[in-house]
């Protein structure tokens, strides 16, 4: 090999499955960061736009795509000689979609959830389906997740997100690809908690636009913000998730972004709840995913099966029902039980009083030195 051909960097080659919004934005985050990008549309002329004139106008109008993104309605050609699988598809359509591809991704190759909800029926997560349904080692799964609104991104305005892998390795090596000019990865190895923050934002993100399209001010959307996090990171914590992982970028962050934005369909669809349209007319309304919408009854159910109480989660299921006044969701921030004020803070923070910040410090350090010492 000649010296200058040794210096011509190799280009990763990677597949996206799902040319919605955040997959196409995706996309070109990875081929900015030096990537060859292949997508794979479920309509042909959604592949045939962003082949031929690098745009996908139904969900990035006026953005253009890099060159180094393609894309095709194949996925056994989308698929042919990946070295890292993404996956962007609606939550309740993923086990569906990776029926129909278990036996097409390459081997040993790191498969990546962007998605940022839970499984109606099972009360999975994202990478549990993945886990389950392609049978694969949870070392090559990784998630990434942040405050991540597409539209934004798409637009190169300047981003972080968190990639998180039981794998140090592996969450470095998807963090490295998913890095560019305006976009930075950072890493973790707590999944659980990385990915309930994106799932259970969205649901906080849903109250605080029907509190919105009610008309309260930002006391309201504030009281149901900081109250919202709390509801989090109990849940989150109960699952085995890091309270610092709630207090990252995928939890406060993505909640800061998606409960503060009108690019947001959770957002949206509260709004909309909020300004008195039935859950249906809303439904019928979104032309994209509104996760949030689907995710509140298996979350509902999780929080009930560790007895996490989850007061705002619940009326936000109630207005959906249509059995609470929107108008009525701000009052009922605390547990109504007759037992007198609630404290302020995570049950984490109460029960552990007793130095078991500490323990966990300790123990994260000891994880990482572990994850380390195996990817080495
Ligand atoms: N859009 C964002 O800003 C954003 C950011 C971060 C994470 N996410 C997450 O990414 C995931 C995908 O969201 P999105 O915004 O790209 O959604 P979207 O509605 O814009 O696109 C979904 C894509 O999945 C495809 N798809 C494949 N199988 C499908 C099926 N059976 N039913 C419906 N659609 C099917 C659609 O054709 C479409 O291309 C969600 O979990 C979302 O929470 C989105
Ligand atoms: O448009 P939403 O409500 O699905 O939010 C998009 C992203 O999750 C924001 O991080």
């Amino acid at each position: 090999m000649s010296r200058a051909s040794a210096r011509v960097p190799v280009r990763p080659r990677i597949t996206v499955l799902g040319a919605g919004s955040w997959g196409t934005t995706f996309s070109k985050v990875l081929a900015d960061g030096g990537s060859d990008v292949t997508i794979w549309a479920r309509r042909p002329e959604v592949a045939k736009e962003i082949r031929e004139a690098k745009r996908n106008s139904d969900y990035l109008p006026g953005v253009n795509l890099p060159l180094a993104v393609t894309a095709t309605s194949d996925v056994a050609a989308a698929l042919r000689d990946a070295q890292f699988v993404f996956v962007s598809v609606p939550s309740q359509s993923l086990r569906q979609n990776l029926e129909q591809i278990r036996d097409l991704i390459p081997a040993e190759v790191p498969v990546i959830s962007l998605m940022k909800g839970v499984e109606k029926g099972t009360g999975l997560r994202m990478s549990e389906v993945l886990e389950e349904v392609l049978q694969i080692d949870r070392d090559r799964i990784a998630v990434a997740s942040g405050p991540n609104l597409a539209l934004e991104i798409a637009k190169e305005q300047p981003t972080a997100a968190v990639v998180s892998s039981t794998s140090l390795e592996t969450a470095e090596a998807v963090a490295k690809v998913a890095t560019n000019r305006y976009f930075r990865s950072f890493v973790n190895t707590d999944v659980i908690g990385t990915e309930f923050g994106g799932v259970l934002k969205n649901l906080i993100a849903v109250a605080i636009g029907i509190v919105d399209g009610v008309g309260y001010g930002e006391n309201t959307k504030a009281s149901i913000i900081t109250r919202g996090l709390v509801e989090m990171t109990d849940f989150a914590v109960a699952y085995g998730g890091h309270p610092e992982t709630l207090a990252g970028l995928a939890g406060l962050g993505d909640l800061i972004a998606t409960s503060g934005s009108s690019l947001s369909r959770n957002n949206t669809a509260g709004r909309l709840l909020g300004q008195g349209y039935s859950f249906a007319d809303v439904v019928k309304s979104m032309q994209q995913t509104a996760e949030g919408l689907a995710s509140v009854a298996p979350v509902l159910a999780l929080a009930a099966a560790k007895g996490v109480d989850m007061p705002i989660c619940r009326q936000v299921s109630e207005v959906l029902a249509g059995t609470l006044d929107p108008k009525d969701i701000a009052p009922h921030l605390t547990t109504d039980d007759d037992s007198g004020p609630q404290g302020e803070r995570t049950l984490d923070a109460r029960q552990d009083d007793g130095g078991s910040a500490l323990r966990r410090s300790l123990k994260r350090a000891f994880d990482q030195l572990r994850h380390r010492g195996r990817s080495s």
